[in-house]
């Protein structure tokens, strides 16, 4: 997938400098270059313009013009860099590649929000994206995505079709269970739910399936958190003193049943005054950043209070896939952190070799 066969099609090209180039290239994302595994083909254009083409292990798509600015400089040369994205071929559950659970120690700090537009940003870098609706309390992804209403249907009456919205597959427990009946539920019944619709759905092939989880820290998210095979979990919180507080039950909790924190998501973190364009800091500020660096773990981003956030999510449509708002390269930044995260922590890289001598 990675080969070099292809590599530098057109003989007339000199790869050490390119190869350099992009290792030299750094940001959250790429924290170690652009490898030169990832090259896929190099070519000179007529206008003598490098035309790089990459396979990305991981949803990135959306920083190439960055990175083809960066050795378009290093090089003195215009270069232009296209990209697809195909995972390694290790999958964590079926033909599912990756499933992030979205968490939160507390309701209504913006979760399920967050979790449909991490995965609109995740498509929008090229990948391929479930999410399911795993909030037992209050499954909200049917309204956020614009599918209230709809009736799941089977095609063989073994498995249940997921819903396509914008090209994102979703299943939410709420097409299938009343949300009153959940109040009596316990852990066992409710992960057993879960993971039926895990099981149950015809997903496919997908890059990364995203799981909005039940707010809180309590017996049946912790079921939750122990049955599904989770490749690492995201706590969103808001900067107030009681939902950090509850943030970081949700990190003691996904220590104790060993899945990876991948970062907390500080959400409603400012609010931007349309009169003067200054963060108002209106809940509190740096709370999450302390939370974070007691824990060891990154804040992946700070999302603002903003009004189109909410109307967006009341029409049923997803903000993070309309690149004319700043909220959409906020979720497009965590969204490739999140990807960059998961592909780096698999243990599939050539590791440093340690060499003791003697002098
Ligand atoms: N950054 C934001 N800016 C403005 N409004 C937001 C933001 N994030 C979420 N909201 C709004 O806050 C409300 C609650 O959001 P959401 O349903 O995602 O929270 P939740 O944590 O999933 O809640 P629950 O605990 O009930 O599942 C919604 O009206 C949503 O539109």
């Amino acid at each position: 997938m990675f080969g070099l066969s292809k590599l530098f099609s057109s003989k007339s090209v000199q790869k050490q400098p390119i190869i350099t180039a992009l290792a030299a290239y750094r940001s959250a994302v790429f924290a170690v270059g652009v490898d030169e595994k990832f090259i896929n083909d190099v070519e000179l254009g007529k206008d003598k313009s490098l035309l790089i083409s990459l396979t990305l292990p991981f949803a990135a798509q959306s920083e190439m013009p960055a990175v083809a600015a960066f050795v378009s400089e290093r090089l003195n040369q215009v270069v232009t860099i296209t990209a697809c994205v195909a995972l390694p071929p290790q999958c964590k559950f079926k033909k599912i590649k990756h499933i992030v659970l979205i968490a939160s120690g507390k309701g209504g700090v913006g979760k399920s929000t967050t979790a449909v537009n991490i995965a609109g940003a995740l498509k929008a870098e090229g990948a391929k994206v479930g999410i399911l609706d795993a909030d037992i309390y209050g499954p909200s992804i049917p309204m956020l995505l614009g599918l209230v209403g709809a009736e799941p249907s089977s095609k063989d009456d073994k498995q249940l079709m997921p819903f396509d919205a914008n090209g994102i597959k979703a299943q939410s427990i709420g097409f299938l269970v009343p949300s009153d009946d959940a109040t009596v539920w316990r852990g066992p019944m409710a992960s057993g739910a879960v993971n039926q619709l895990l099981n149950e759905t015809a997903w496919g092939e997908l890059d990364y399936l995203i799981v909005d989880m039940p707010p809180g820290t309590g017996d049946i998210q912790l079921t939750m958190s122990q049955k599904v095979p989770a490749s690492g979990t995201v706590i969103v919180t808001t900067p107030q003193d009681l939902a950090l507080a509850d943030a970081q039950k949700g990190i003691a909790m996904f220590n104790e049943v060993n899945v990876p924190v991948l970062g907390l998501i500080e959400n409603m973190s400012h609010f931007l005054c349309s009169h003067c364009g200054e963060p108002n800091h209106v809940f509190g500020k740096d709370g999450a950043i302390k939370l974070a660096q007691r824990h060891g773990v990154p804040v992946l981003s700070h999302i603002p209070l903003a009004i189109n956030i909410r109307e967006y999510s009341e029409q049923g449509k997803l903000i993070a896939l309309d690149n004319q708002t700043t909220v959409s390269k906020i979720y497009a930044d965590t969204a490739r952190l999140i990807a960059s995260m998961l592909y780096y922590q698999q243990p599939h890289h050539d590791s440093v070799e340690i060499v003791i001598t003697d002098d």
